[in-house]
């Protein structure tokens, strides 16, 4: 790509790096230091145009504009021997890369945070594809950013540039998205665990059920022994959430318990007793008679009585 002032007194290097401060590579005194900025952006927006029409995108995605806006880096090569070399110098091509916060799924479909590298504009001109140039301003990158190529996220790859990375780097294996960024075998291997690592496991003895303080982190995962686990109106699915004063109040209950002796009437001495109070529910699965009275004691364990005598066994749990 050819323009009309000098592109090696703008890019100065074969290759040349430019980010959002859009400096020129370029000196020549400060005279004309204004002219060669000029320049620069006229360089880039004409390139971003060039990419985009080759892409068959509506708008460019890259502009000198879009380039002070964002943090990107742009990599741009020039000519710099050959038969094409004019007087002016020209531009073979450019590439755009930058840092991205996504959300990407690994191979299991588990979503991770990531904030990889991306490729977001890459163009050769159309004379000179298939020379070796891609390649040469892809190295430079990833010598320059320090990085391989499967930790790269690649922004809508074309068909082009998917053969490209296939043929110099191996890169076959893309991991599916819902976004519209590629990534492929190995871009999660060896990345540090996305979240903290859970608690080691305690040994057995130390931990104490209904103890507060060791139960903590636990909380989600622990409750009550049946019956105690029936909320009103539910047929022993787990208790979430707030177990803790309920717990509490548990234990005292059955310390009382175990302390006191079996008291004579266990249904209206239970009841008297012991918040938190006691409601009678019905039973999970309704049974034949025996034609007694059926109680839950302190211990958890049912004991028989006499008093009348009920078609289906009750018991006493707590209530909300
Ligand atoms: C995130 C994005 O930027 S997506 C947009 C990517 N850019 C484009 O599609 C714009 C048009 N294409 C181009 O500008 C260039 O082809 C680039 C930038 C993709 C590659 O640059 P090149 O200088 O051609 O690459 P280089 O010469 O180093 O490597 C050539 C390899 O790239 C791939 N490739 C390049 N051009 C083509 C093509 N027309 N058809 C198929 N594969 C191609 C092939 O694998 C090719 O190897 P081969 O010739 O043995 O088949």
């Amino acid at each position: 790509m050819e323009f009309p002032f000098d592109v090696a007194a703008v890019l100065g290097e074969r290759v040349t790096i430019v980010d959002q401060h859009l400096r020129p590579a370029g000196r020549r005194g400060p005279a004309h230091r204004g002219d060669l900025e000029q320049q620069l952006r006229t360089l880039i927006d004409e390139l971003g145009k060039a990419s985009a029409k080759a892409q068959g995108l509506p708008a460019p995605v890259t502009s000198a504009a879009r380039m002070e806006a964002n943090r990107h880096v742009l990599y741009i090569l020039r000519d710099a021997e050959g038969p094409r070399v004019t007087a002016k110098g020209a531009v073979v091509g450019f590439l755009k890369v930058g840092y991205k916060k996504l959300f990407l799924l690994d191979r299991d479909g588990t979503q991770n945070e990531a904030e990889p590298l991306c490729v977001l504009d890459f163009y050769v001109h159309e004379s000179l594809q298939r020379h070796g140039y891609g390649k040469e301003l892809f190295q430079h990158m990833l010598q320059s950013e320090r990085t391989e190529p499967r930790r790269l996220a690649v922004d809508r790859p074309s068909e082009k540039l998917l053969a490209f990375l296939r043929k110099h780097y191996g890169l076959a294996d893309a991991i599916p998205q819902v976004n519209n960024f590629v990534i492929f075998e190995g871009f999660f291997s060896n990345r540090p665990a996305p979240a903290a690592a859970p608690p080691p496991k305690r040994p057995e003895d130390a931990v104490k059920p209904y103890s507060l303080s060791e139960r903590d982190f636990l909380r989600e995962e622990l409750e009550p022994p049946w019956p105690f686990n029936l909320a009103p109106g539910r047929t022993g699915s787990p208790v979430r959430g707030s177990l803790r004063p309920f717990l509490a109040e548990q234990e005292l209950l059955l310390r009382r318990l175990r302390r006191s002796p079996p008291p004579p009437d266990p249904p209206r001495c239970r009841r008297r007793q012991h918040p938190p109070p006691l409601r009678v529910a019905q039973p999970r699965r309704a049974l034949t008679p025996p034609r007694r009275l059926w109680v839950l004691d302190g211990d958890g364990r049912l004991r028989g009585g006499g008093g009348s005598a009920p078609r289906r066994l009750r018991v006493l749990v707590p209530a909300p």
